[in-house]
C-alpha cells in the first residue's frame, strides 16, 4: 500500500502508484530492483519505482550515442531555444514539482520552489550563452596565419546528483551541457527517484513536441554501487558530472582519471561564517540563521561553523539561541514551518551519532541536541554547539544542522581557522571594514571556490561559477565560463598565405 492517493499532485506530474518506470532511453522502460521512494515526514512509502536491470545500461548508451550527431550539428541557438522551452515547461509545473520536492526530499516548500526556479534561471540562461560561446583569435606570429580556438561537444555526458538538490543540479548540468551540443544521462539519488521522474517526463516532452531525439536527455534510476559504476567506468563519456559526497567523489575521481576522463567534481563542504569586531550584527544573525538551519542544515553550502570576536560573542550567542528557540519545526509542505525532517532515518543516526562524538571531544550543546518524536518522521533539532575550532569533528561534514560557535580575539587566526578544514566550498565575512574585506579576498584570505562579504555562505546565485577548492573537488558548474567544461577545446592555426613559415623562426630547409 501506497499513500499515493494523498498527494493529487503527483498524478499531475504524470507519477503513479506503483511501478513508475526508472529508465528513459527514449523510451520508458525499467525491469531492475523496486524502488521504494518515502517520505521523510512520516517514513510511509509515497509510490514505487522500478529501477535499471544491468543490462538496461547499453540500451541508453546506444540511444545516446544513435542521437549525438544530429544534436551536436543543431545550431547552438536552436538547442538554446529547447532549453528555453524546457524552463517554460518547468515554469507551468512549478507547483505540483516544489510540493513533490517537499514531500519526497523533505525540505519546506519555499525553498523547494527556489529550487525549481533555480532549475529555470539556468535555462533561460543557457539560452541566452548559446548564442555567445565564443572563442578567441590570437595575433599569429607568422605572416598570413591565424591563430584560433574552437569548443565542440564532448559528445555523451554522465550526470550524477546527490539527494539535497534532486532538481537544481540537474538543471546546472543539463542545460548547458545541451546548449554545448552534449547528450546526457542522468543518475539521481535513487531516494530522490520520483523527482527524477518527474522532472525528466517534463523534458521528454518538450524534446518530443519539438522534433528532438528524446534519448538527447536519458535517465536510469538506480544505486551508485550499480548504475553508477556502470557509469563512471564506461570510457565512452566524454565527462562525467558529479554532485555528493567527498567520499564518492573520491571514488570517482581515481576511476574516471585512471584513464584520463574528465570530471566536474561538486563534493562536500564545510563552510564558515566569520563575525569581525565591526560587523553589523542583524545582517549576522540573519544570514547565520538561514545558513545553518535551512534545508535542515543538508545544503553542501550550510554554514557549520561559526568564528565570532570576542567582543560579540555573548550577544551573538544569547540572540541565535533566542531565534533557534522560535524556529517551527515539521511537516515541509505546512504554511509557517522553516525546518523539514532529516532526509533519510540514517542521517538521523548521523546527527545523534555526531553529537556523542562531539561531546567527547570536548563540545558543549548551547541549544537544541535532541531526535523529535513527530509523525514517524525523521526530525530532530536544529543544534548550537560550542567546541574548540581544531577540534577533529569539526573538521568533518556533518550532513545535518549543527552549528559550531567559536569566539576569536584576532581576524587573522579566524581567516587561518576558516581554512584549516580539507574542504573548501563557501566561506562568508561580515565586516564594514573594507580593508578586511580585500583581505579576506585575496591571497591569504579564504581559500573557498565561493568567498562571500556580508552575506550568507548559502543561496549562490546562477550567474556566479559554482564549485569549490581542496576536498570539495575543484569542479565549477551553472554561470560564469563554466560551460568551457562542457566542451573540447581545440586551437587551430590557419595558414592563408602561400609560403610555410615555421614558429619560433625555425628554417627547416
Ligand atoms: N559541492 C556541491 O555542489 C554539492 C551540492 C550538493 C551536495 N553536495 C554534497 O553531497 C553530499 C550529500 O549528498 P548524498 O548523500 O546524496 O551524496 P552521495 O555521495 O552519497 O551520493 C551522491 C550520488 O552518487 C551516487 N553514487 C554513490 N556511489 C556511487 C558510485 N560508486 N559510483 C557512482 N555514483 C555513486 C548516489 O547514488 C547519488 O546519486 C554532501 O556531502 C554534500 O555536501 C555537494
Amino acid at each position: 500500500m501506497t499513500t499515493f492517493n494523498e498527494y493529487p499532485f503527483l498524478a499531475e506530474l504524470g507519477i503513479k502508484a506503483e511501478n513508475n518506470d526508472g529508465v528513459f532511453n527514449g523510451k520508458w522502460g525499467g525491469a531492475g530492483e523496486i524502488i521504494k521512494c518515502l517520505n521523510p515526514t512520516n517514513n510511509k512509502v509515497i509510490a514505487t519505482v522500478r529501477g535499471a536491470a544491468p543490462e538496461e545500461y547499453e540500451t541508453c548508451i546506444q540511444a545516446m550515442l544513435a542521437a549525438k550527431v544530429k544534436w551536436a550539428l543543431t545550431p547552438a541557438p536552436r538547442r538554446g531555444e529547447i532549453v528555453r522551452l524546457i524552463g517554460q515547461a518547468m515554469r507551468e509545473k512549478i507547483e505540483p514539482l516544489s510540493k513533490l520536492i517537499s514531500l519526497e526530499m523533505g525540505k519546506i516548500y519555499i525553498e523547494a520552489k527556489g529550487e525549481v526556479q533555480e532549475f529555470i534561471d539556468v535555462c533561460d540562461y543557457a539560452t541566452g550563452l548559446s548564442r555567445s560561446i565564443n572563442g578567441q583569435v590570437m595575433p599569429s606570429e607568422r605572416p598570413n596565419h591565424i591563430l584560433m580556438e574552437t569548443w565542440n561537444p564532448l559528445g555523451l555526458v554522465g550526470i550524477i546528483t546527490a539527494f539535497n538538490f534532486p532538481c537544481a543540479v540537474l538543471g546546472w548540468n543539463a542545460a548547458i551541457s545541451m546548449i554545448c551540443g552534449n547528450v546526457q544521462l542522468w543518475k539521481g539519488a535513487s531516494t530522490t527517484s520520483l523527482i527524477t521522474l518527474a522532472v525528466s517526463k517534463i523534458i521528454e516532452k518538450v524534446l518530443v513536441e519539438n522534433d528532438v531525439d528524446p534519448a538527447v536527455c536519458c535517465v536510469l534510476i538506480g544505486p551508485g554501487r550499480t548504475v553508477g559504476e556502470q557509469m563512471i567506468q564506461d570510457k565512452r563519456f566524454g565527462l562525467i558530472s558529479f554532485t555528493g559526497s567527498t567520499e564518492v567523489g573520491r571514488r570517482i575521481s581515481s576511476t574516471v582519471h585512471g584513464y584520463f576522463g574528465k570530471t566536474i567534481l561538486e563534493l562536500g563542504g564545510n563552510n564558515a561564517i566569520v563575525v569581525a569586531e565591526d560587523a553589523d550584527i542583524e545582517l549576522v544573525l540573519r544570514a547565520v540563521l538561514f545558513a545553518s538551519v535551512g534545508t535542515t542544515g543538508q545544503r553542501c553550502t550550510t554554514c557549520r561553523r561559526l568564528f565570532v570576536h570576542e567582543s560579540l560573542y555573548d550577544t551573538i550567542l544569547e540572540r541565535l539561541t533566542k531565534a533557534y528557540k522560535t524556529i517551527k519545526i515539521g511537516n515541509p509542505l505546512e504554511e509557517g514551518v522553516l525546518v523539514g525532517p532529516l532526509h533519510t532515518q540514517s542521517a538521523v543516526k548521523e546527527f545523534t551519532e555526531g553529537l556523542e562524538e562531539i561531546k567527547k571531544q570536548g563540545g558543549k550543546v548551547v541549544i537544541g541536541g535532541n531526535k523529535l518524536d513527530i509523525s514517524g518522521g525523521n526530525f530532530v533539532e536544529p543544534t548550537v554547539v560550542a567546541i574548540e575550532h581544531d577540534a577533529p569533528i569539526v573538521k568533518t561534514e556533518l550532513f545535518v544542522p549543527i552549528l559550531y560557535i567559536m569566539k576569536f580575539k584576532n581576524l587573522d587566526d579566524a581567516f587561518a581557522w576558516n581554512n584549516e578544514v580539507p574542504q573548501g566550498l563557501s566561506s562568508s565575512l561580515f565586516t564594514n571594514n573594507q580593508k578586511n574585506i580585500f583581505k579576506w579576498l585575496g591571497p591569504t584570505g579564504s581559500d573557498c571556490g565561493i568567498v562571500n562579504v556580508n552575506v550568507a555562505t548559502n543561496g549562490a546565485e546562477i550567474g556566479g561559477a559554482f564549485g569549490g577548492e581542496k576536498e570539495t573537488g575543484g569542479g565549477r558548474e551553472s554561470g560564469s565560463d563554466s560551460w568551457k567544461q562542457y566542451c573540447r577545446r581545440s586551437t587551430n592555426t590557419i595558414n592563408y598565405g602561400n609560403t610555410m613559415p615555421l614558429s619560433q623562426g625555425i628554417n627547416f630547409n
